[in-house]
């Protein structure tokens, strides 16, 4: 009865946000972008990296430090990611993906995929990239590069018509080396923030 119970607590802490197989179907050769070595998803070129979607037991592998890198956190408590994790499972469309140091146990870097439902184009689906971020002393080593093209290519896998991204200008060059475009008279962000006073 008591192994049961603890079998059951790690295998929800082993619970991943979207299944994994999925990422085994991505085919990177349909990506402009050009890896030096070649690296892929299932092949990152170490084997002490893998690519996967997040895990609820991330929490510990330090997820939150990782994204503190991109922008401002907040002290997230267990039970505030742990809701985070069911809700974001539950209403589905997030497909948040990570790179893991398994020598350490810790996330290396992170992209989000969220597709969005449509009623225009015949019910389409659109694709979002959020969140971009690799750990600051794994930077240089294609893993920006590897974790972008892994959720884009998944948008495409799972139907999405398009795939968009809001970026400081000078990152520009880096998407566009994957296959982004700025496209004439189209290409601006505005934002209304909520957050601050005016
Ligand atoms: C949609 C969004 O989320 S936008 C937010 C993006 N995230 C951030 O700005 C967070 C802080 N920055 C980072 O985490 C990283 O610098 C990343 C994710 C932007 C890039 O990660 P890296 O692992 O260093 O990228 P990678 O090694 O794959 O670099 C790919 C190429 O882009 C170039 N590049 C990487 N970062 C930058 C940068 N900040 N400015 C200009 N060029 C860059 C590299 O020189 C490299 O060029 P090369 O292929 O000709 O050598």
């Amino acid at each position: 009865m008591g192994m049961e119970k603890n079998g059951n607590a790690e295998g929800k802490l082993s619970e991943y946000l979207y299944p994994p197989e999925i990422l085994k179907r991505l085919d990177f050769s349909k990506s402009p972008a050009k890896f030096h070595p070649k690296i892929s998803a299932v092949d990152p070129g170490e084997d002490w990296m893998i690519v996967r979607p997040l895990q609820r037991s991330d929490y510990d592998k330090g997820f939150l430090q990782l994204l503190s890198q991109l922008t401002s956190v907040g002290n997230i408590t267990r039970k505030q990611y742990d809701d985070r994790f069911t809700k974001m499972k539950h209403s589905g469309g997030y497909y948040v993906t990570v790179i893991e140091d398994t020598r350490i146990n810790k996330l290396i870097g992170a992209a989000t995929l969220t597709i969005e439902q449509k009623f225009i184009h015949n019910c389409s689906l659109r694709g979002r990239l959020e969140d971009v971020v690799v750990n600051d002393t794994y930077r240089g080593k294609q893993l920006g590069k590897l974790i972008v093209v892994t959720v884009s290519l998944l948008a495409q896998e799972l139907g999405c018509y398009k795939m968009s991204l809001d970026c400081k200008d000078k990152l520009i060059k880096f998407y566009e080396t994957l296959g982004y475009k700025m496209e004439p008279g189209n290409s601006n962000a505005m934002n209304m923030r909520f957050d601050e006073p005016s």
